[in-house]
């Protein structure tokens, strides 16, 4: 599946997971909205949780269209700057790896964002491909082994919603 990202540019760009992807090419940075593609946009203020049901459902695993994160740093990735055209979706509760966020739940980082929605979408091999340029990478499986697993079996968003919230209460 192509993944896209839509590069604000405003972080720090030796710490920036989405430019080491591109640098291995395995996303392509997007420097405007216009010229961002169409797709599933991962969005933590969507309305709605992705799900397995936002793949196209074709029989590849292959989803309608490609994956699109925005990286941008966290003080500016407020609900507005979240304009990108596309089918907008918050990924469900999932744990952080990366040393900067590590053990807090729902502040990933875009190849963290991007690996859990291949999973969701049972795209593992994918996820792990990407995940495998960093080296704490493989711990973000690891620590979301089980939710991972339950949303990517679940049918819709409801279901996924469901799951999450036995996480949610512990
Ligand atoms: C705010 S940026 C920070 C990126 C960071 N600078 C890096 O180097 O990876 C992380 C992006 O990943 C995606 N993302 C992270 N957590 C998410 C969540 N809970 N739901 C949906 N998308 C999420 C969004 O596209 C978000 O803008």
């Amino acid at each position: 599946m192509d993944l896209h990202v839509r590069y604000e540019g405003d972080d720090d760009p030796d710490k920036c997971t989405a430019r080491k992807l591109a640098r291995f090419d395995l996303a392509e940075l997007h420097r405007s909205d216009r010229a961002t593609p169409y797709g599933v946009v991962l969005n933590p203020h969507a309305e709605r949780a992705l799900s397995p049901a936002d793949a196209a459902g074709d029989g590849d695993g292959s989803a309608e269209g490609p994956l699109v994160a925005l990286d941008c740093s966290w003080e500016s990735a407020g609900e507005a700057r979240f304009s990108l055209p596309g089918e907008h979706r918050a990924l469900p509760y999932l744990v952080a790896a990366n040393p900067v966020n590590f053990g807090r739940p729902m502040r990933l980082t875009t190849v963290e964002a991007l690996a859990a929605a291949l999973c969701i979408f049972g795209e593992d091999d994918g996820a792990e491909r990407i995940l495998s340029k960093f080296t704490w990478g493989e711990t973000f499986l690891e620590l979301n082994e089980e939710p991972l697993r339950r949303y990517a079996d679940c049918a819709d968003s409801a279901d996924v919603v469901a799951v999450q919230g036995e996480y949610l209460d512990r």
